[in-house]
């Protein structure tokens, strides 16, 4: 095939060839490379881009496979959707336009409607100056990131240790080369270490990016969200949009916000829609921390913690993890305080009910009506306390609170023992999904103001896998052992050995953990919403 492609006829579309077509739409005029086609690509002013033979009266000579990767042919100009494109690139005259459209079904019909990136084979415009034009014309319509008037400079943190370890050659060959032809400007750093993410955000230039982007699973942004908040101008940088693209094992945030895969998150990133995400200090003796996801006790942190050994399975590995749990049938103690995001909700109605279904069920104890004596060396001081919430970063405005449960006293204002002290699974999340095959709180929201805390009372063998299987759907919440709660801020005191504290995938010390959620404190990327 003739690479050669004589220019288009002089005179008709030199220095105007990009013209102001009808409307806002602006045309340039191009061939297919090393095909005689005379081509109008033209973009509209809300990006969406027609292509189409120019009307000479003879039919489309391109060859089938051509014209189907521009779906070329009779009827209505082929079109590529604004929501698709996500960028564009030239080369000398050639110009390729990058687009991710939806895969399969209508996005409405899907349970996680996925994008495949694609690029156009190379259009050929008169000059190098038009294929400029049209590549800044694409990427300023196209790539979304509100008002500001320049490309979208990104911090992106990559983890070569994140699941089956293949974040570096992702960023390599997909990552990349899509985020540049968007136009973005990228500032990469590859993790040498466990706490490097930490150390990245808190030596980033203040005003230096305008979004974060982890390629890794969930640890990775936690890291990366402890740097954020414990800057001192963390005000500012609180507001930086976080994007997850996933490459680890539970990629709780893309799965939550619609990023299923790497293409369909870079989509998102592109496009720039964000979300606030609501985000929860977790304190305890002397030590502070921040949460975007979870809290765990028991089942989820025995199948996260206790499944690390086999991280090359990627995501599989919690499968594996969950159903060792349930043959196991173990359960845990805790005495668990909360304070309920809207009390009048649930209320003393709903505490009742739930103690009365737990007197029915289990054995577990009702902490109403036993001494409430700290245990053993696990409650934290009240002076430790106050340290940590004097540690940089949002204020703490339960500390009050957080000083009497310490010392074994409910406070007033709200809060409330929980009636179970025997639990299976204990998890106060922020986000609906966990992975991406595990839906644990379908009403959960990043920005509902609260963290979602699910638990279960011990179950039985095939109760346990029933609630596995309807889990993946987010079907699981009408089981009988299965127990819920708006946590606006949560004392936890672990009386179990044999499992973990856990906050986002992290291990913490095994001693009384206290959160409290502070709404919309950051702000997530999401997938755009599909019309
Ligand atoms: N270069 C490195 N070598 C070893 N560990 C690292 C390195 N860089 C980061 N880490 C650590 O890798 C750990 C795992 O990363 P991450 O949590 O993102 O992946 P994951 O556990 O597979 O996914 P998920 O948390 O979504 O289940 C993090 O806790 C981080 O501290």
């Amino acid at each position: 095939m003739a690479n050669e492609v004589a220019l288009l006829s002089p005179g008709s579309h030199s220095a105007s060839d990009v013209e102001a077509a009808a409307g806002d739409a602006q045309a340039f005029r191009a061939q297919l490379r090393g095909r005689g086609d005379l081509l109008e690509l033209r973009v509209a002013g809300d990006g969406t881009c027609d292509i189409r033979p120019v009307a000479d009266g003879s039919p489309s000579s391109c060859p089938a496979f051509l014209a189907g990767l521009l779906r070329l042919g009779s009827g209505p100009p082929p079109q590529i959707s604004a929501t698709d494109i996500i960028g564009a690139t030239a080369s000398g005259c050639e110009l390729v336009i990058w687009h991710a459209p939806l895969q399969g079904k209508a996005a409405a019909q899907q349970e996680k409607p996925s994008r495949r990136l694609c690029r156009t084979p190379p259009l050929v415009l008169e000059s190098p100056q038009l294929a400029e034009q049209a590549v800044k014309l694409l990427r300023s319509t196209c790539c979304c990131w509100g008002s500001a008037q320049r490309p979208p400079r990104l911090l992106i943190i990559v983890n070569p240790a994140s699941g089956p370890g293949k974040a570096p050659a992702i960023y390599e060959r997909e990552v990349r080369p899509a985020l540049e032809a968007a136009g973005c400007h990228l500032d990469m750093h590859v993790t040498k270490a466990a706490g490097h993410a930490t150390e990245l955000m808190l030596q980033v230039a203040a005003g230096s990016v305008d979004a974060v982007v982890a390629l890794g699973g969930d640890g990775t942004m936690h890291e990366a969200l402890q740097g954020l908040l414990t800057r001192q101008d963390w005000e500012a940088t609180r507001q930086l949009p976080l994007a997850q693209i996933p490459c680890g094992s539970g990629n709780a945030l893309a799965a939550s916000v619609g990023m299923w895969n790497v293409h369909t998150a870079l989509h998102a990133i592109i496009k720039g829609q964000q979300r606030p995400l609501d985000i929860a200090s977790v304190v305890q003796h002397e030590r502070r921390c921040f949460s975007f996801l979870s809290v765990s006790y028991g089942l989820i942190t025995n199948l996260d913690i206790g499944t690390e050994h086999l991280r090359w399975m990627g995501g599989n590995r919690f499968v594996v993890g969950a159903l060792q749990q349930i043959m196991l049938k173990r359960r845990h103690t805790a005495r668990v305080a909360l304070l309920d995001l809207d009390p009048a909700v649930i209320g003393e109605a709903g505490l009742l009910a739930a103690a009365a279904a737990d007197a029915v069920g289990s054995s577990s104890s009702n902490p109403n009506s036993t001494p409430r004596t700290s245990g053993a060396g696990s409650a934290a001081s009240a002076e430790g306390l106050r340290a940590a919430a004097s540690l940089q970063g949002p204020p703490v405005q339960h500390l009050a609170a957080f000083q009497a449960l310490s010392q074994g006293r409910l406070p007033s204002g709200g809060w409330q023992w929980l009636p179970d002290a025997d639990v299976a699974l204990f998890t106060a999340t922020n986000l609906p999904r966990l992975d991406m095959n595990f839906h644990l709180a379908p009403m959960a929201a990043p920005d509902s103001g609260c963290f979602d805390l699910i638990y279960t009372t011990p179950t039985s063998r095939m109760e346990g896998l029933k609630f596995m299987t309807d889990s993946e759907k987010g079907q699981h919440m009408s089981h009988p052992r299965v127990r819920h709660r708006r946590v606006a801020a949560m004392a936890l005191e672990p009386q179990s050995t044999g499992t973990w504290l856990v906050v986002d995938g992290e291990v913490v010390p095994f001693k009384q953990l206290f959160m409290e959620v502070h709404p919309s404190l950051c702000n997530a990327v999401v997938a755009p919403t599909v019309r």
